[in-house]
Order: structure tokens, then sequence, then C-alpha cells
């Protein structure tokens, strides 16, 4: 019987792992060689520090034994190879091969995937070419100027994330080449919004859907071809489609092109792909998104490291395995310093919960261990003046993931009272670090704080396209590991039918549960 198979608990290093002493105190751990030494290179001059992290050398030496056993990396590699990792569907789990070959050649259907990803990008930047230089046009004949997007999950948060991300620094670069905004809610309030700022004889839109099924990426598409023919624009001259090949939207007509992803990369997966290279690239042209990919490709080669100290995501993963399983702790909150990453929480909230939110493991049985955390997060110092109480003197412990750079994206810092806006953003992100670890003593017991909240810290030197493309990757290969260390099928989502079910019973005028059916009474007035 092959290992990879092994639920965690009944792994020899994890019983190791629960049975070594935790770190006593993280605050005597916290040394200044610890917050120099204890960090390990993501290339580009990223690292991921874990020195205030409650890790200490014999629990280091467990995860990687537990590493081994479950073989993980070897798991990745099949991953790469095209081995169909997504058993409940059948499916090979591709999205890294939309950055960069790291296997063997996966060909399905006589075709090469590889290729297959490259074409869809060539495609979308000789069309991106078109759009900038004016050749194609809206139905008045003008030149676009802006872009937006429709879609919803994976086909909004990760390719709005990363645009909120990089436009910034690209409008300051004068590089900006298109604006886009994303209607993504069934809610009328988003669409309706969205399309009252827009100038839509100017506005492209893109229609994104793997499935080309969802509600309410179907919704708004009408919501949105309706508008333009109220303009009397035709909307076939104004909408490109992204989506599966074999989905239905594939077939249909009213676009001035269609491009193409596959099922072998999941929604959330799939911020790499033409999902969301198609707004980045009308965004912000083809070399930065190749620079984002490239640096996305950089990761996925250092997650082949089988050791765990030059291994980032993989060290992630397994702290974090530790914090849930070991420790307990419930939730991990993400916390960029940087408020270009505004909405990159929320991405990870879909990348993490809706790929390790699962309690059957790979053969379908149910696992008697915690798997997946929740989730959270804001940009500092946002967080600072909201949850961060809870997160320093609340009954639960919840492990911390900061983010931060030296420099801001924009140039337009200055000094006001002594410091730049840059040097008091990092001043708080340090203090926070060391405040939720060593915490304080105090005669009054409100003004305690006790300290011990573990933390790990991600710097780079300024997010360029390059380091979010690693951050990006660092994340959904963290995922990946821990998926193969619960042995979870990390690449399904069931969890997301049966409330689909219900409201089709709702809009059907067929609901069978007598619960529903009353609040249905609620809404009725
Ligand atoms: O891209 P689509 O097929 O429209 O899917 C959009 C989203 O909806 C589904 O309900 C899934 O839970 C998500 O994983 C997916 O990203």
């Amino acid at each position: 019987m092959t290992k990879t198979t092994n639920n965690l608990d009944s792994c020899e290093a994890f019983a190791q792992l629960t049975a070594l002493q935790p770190v006593g105190n993280l605050a005597t751990l916290l040394t200044p060689q610890r917050v120099a030494t204890a960090q390990v290179a993501m290339d580009d001059g990223m690292w991921f520090n874990y020195a205030a992290k409650a890790v200490d050398e014999p629990i280091l030496q467990a995860l990687q034994q537990l590493a081994d056993e479950q073989q993980v990396v070897s798991q990745y590699r099949q991953l790469l190879d095209g081995a169909v990792m997504n058993g409940s569907e059948q499916r090979m789990v591709l999205h890294h091969l939309t950055r960069g070959q790291l296997g063997a050649d996966v060909v399905h259907g006589g075709t090469s995937l590889r290729d297959f990803y490259q074409q869809q990008l060539d495609r979308i930047a000789a069309f991106c070419v078109q759009v900038h230089n004016g050749e194609v046009r809206g139905g008045s004949g003008e030149r676009f100027t802006r872009v937006c997007q429709i879609g919803i999950g994976g086909s909004d948060l990760g390719p709005r994330a990363m645009y909120l991300a990089l436009a910034h620094g690209q409008r300051s670069q004068k590089q900006l080449k298109l604006e886009a905004s994303f209607i993504s809610n069934v809610d009328p309030d988003d669409a309706g919004q969205v399309l009252a700022e827009l100038p839509l004889s100017r506005t492209l839109f893109i229609l994104v859907s793997k499935s080309g099924t969802t509600q309410e990426t179907l919704t708004n598409e009408s919501l949105v071809r309706e508008a333009l023919r109220s303009q009397e624009l035709d909307p076939a001259r104004h909408m490109v489609a992204v989506t599966s090949e074999t989905s239905p939207l594939a077939q249909s007509k009213g676009f001035l092109t269609s491009f193409y992803m596959d099922d072998f990369v999941g929604g959330r997966f799939s911020s790499t792909s033409a999902v969301g290279a198609a707004v980045l690239m009308l965004a912000f042209g083809e070399t930065v998104v190749k620079e984002f990919l490239a640096g996305a490709h950089q990761q996925d080669c250092l997650a082949l490291n089988p050791n765990v100290d030059e291994n980032p995501a993989l060290l992630d993963a397994l702290i974090g395995v530790y914090e849930r399983n070991v420790l307990g702790y419930p939730a991990t909150a993400v916390l960029p310093y940087s408020q270009a990453l505004s909405r990159f929480p929320a991405h990870l909230q879909q990348l993490d919960m809706e790929s390790n939110g699962k309690s059957v493991n790979r053969q379908g049985q149910a696992v008697r261990y915690a798997t997946g955390p929740v989730v959270f997060g804001e940009a500092g110092t946002n967080g600072q003046h909201s949850f961060y109480q809870l997160l320093h003197q609340g009954t639960d412990r919840i492990p911390l993931q900061f983010i931060g750079f030296l420099r801001e994206q924009g140039g337009s810092d200055r000094v006001i009272q002594g410091s730049t806006s840059q040097q008091k953003l990092n001043a708080n992100l340090m203090a926070q670090i060391v405040a939720f670890a060593k915490g304080r003593r105090h005669k009054e017991a409100n003004k305690v704080f006790v300290g011990q909240r573990p933390s790990s810290l991600i710097y780079a030197a300024q997010l360029t396209p390059r380091v979010l493309g690693s951050l990006l990757a660092h994340f959904e290969n963290k995922v990946m590991f821990q998926g193969f260390l619960w042995n979870i099928n990390s690449f399904d989502q069931e969890g997301v039918q049966l409330g689909k079910m219900l409201t089709q019973q709702v809009l059907g005028g067929r609901v069978e549960d007598d619960a529903l059916d009353a609040y249905c009474r609620l809404f009725q007035s």
C-alpha cells in the first residue's frame, strides 16, 4: 500500500510531533539572532521569516519527518506530471502549468497542455495590442479606455486582488493602459453602481466563467448587454469571454472573441490562466503579466525542494498544520501591510477555505482531525483599529501571517512629523509582531497582554509584478501541501452545491423544505 493515502493521525511523525514539548515561552524564543536568521529565501529579495512562530529545532525536525513521511514533494511532482490529483472529479490539477513547465509534458486529447495555456496567453496578448492601439474599438467607433470583468468566486477574487495590487504602481509609472472595474455579486446594486460609473461606449467587458453556467455571472451578463443596448451599442462589439472549452459559453455567439482555460485549472487557482491574464494584460500589458507569471513559476520551482528550510511554502504549510492539529488554533489572519493587497485576504479566503474546508479524506472516509482553518484578514494598519483587540487579548490564540514591503509602490512618500508614511506603516508592522509575541505585564488585568501569539512575516523590497506572482504561488503551494498532509482533496468544492440547489428550488417555486418555505414567506412582503 502506498504511503500517499495516509491520514495525518496515522503518521509516525505526527505522533512524535504531538509528543514533543511545545515552545514554553515565545517571548524568550524571539531573540535578535533568531529574528535575523529564522527565515527562508523566496528569491527576488523576498523572505519567509518565521522567527515569531512557536517552533524550535526539535519541532522543525519532526515537521521535516512529517513532510517526508507524507511524501508531499513527491505528490507535488506527481501533480506536475499530470496525475489525477482531483480524484472525486477525476481531473488533473494543472495550474502550475499555466506559468511554466516543471514536470513531464502533459498531453490531453493529443494536445500538449503547456502549449495550450501558452497559446491562450499569446492570443490574449495579440488581442490586447489591438485594443491598446485602437484597431479594436467599441460599437460607436471609440477607443476602449476601460475594462470591466464580470465573474464571481475564482473568476473574480484572484484577478481583482491581482489588479488592485498592481494598479497604483502601474498608474504612477504611467504604465496603466486601461483602468479595470469588476462586477461579481448578483445583488443588482453591484452591477447598477459599476455600470452607472462606466463610460459604456469606451468599455470592454470580459465575461469570465469557467463553467459557463454560474447564475450570478450570467445574470450580470444580461444586465450589461441590456445597458449597452440601451445606449445603442452592439454588445457583441463590447464583450469577450473567458471560459473552459467544454462549457456552454464556449459555443455561444455574441462576443468579440473568446479565450480558453480548461477543467484542469480550478477556479481559485486560475489567476495565472486566461482568467487572470485577460484583465491584467488589458490593464497593464504583456510585459507586466510575464513578470507576474515568472514570479509564480519561481515559487513553483522552490516548492520542489524536499528540505523544509529551503522550501518556504512547505515550511509555512507544516507550521500551519502544527498550529492547527497540535496546538489546536482555529483560525489564521492574513495581515498585509500594503494597501495594494487590500483584496488579497479575500482571495486567500477562497483559496484556502474552499480548498481545505473538508471533512473526508481522499478515500471518502471521515477524518478525525481538524483540517483548514478559518482565514480572514485586512490590510494593516486598518485591521489594528478593528479586530486586533481580539487578536491581542481575546480567548482564542490566532496565528498571524504578516506581509510587508520596504518601499511603497507610488513614489509619493514624504516626511510628516519626523517620519514618512511608509516608515510609520512598517513601524506598526514590526511593533505588532513583537507585541503579539511578547505581550506586556500590567497591574490592571484589562491592560495585560499575555503575548505568546505567533506570527510569520513575508517581506520584500517592493510589491512588483514578479513579487506579486511569488506571493500568489506561495499561498497556492502552501494550501496544496496542507491538503497532502491532511490527506484531503483540495481541488473539489462540493460545499457550494447544496445552497445552489435550494436556491433553484426557491426561484422555480418548487420548495420542498418547510423551513425554507417559511423563509420564502418572510421575503414575500
Ligand atoms: O468560473 P465559474 O464557473 O463561473 O465559477 C465561479 C465560482 O463558483 C463556484 O460556485 C465555485 O465554488 C467556485 O470555485 C468558482 O470559482
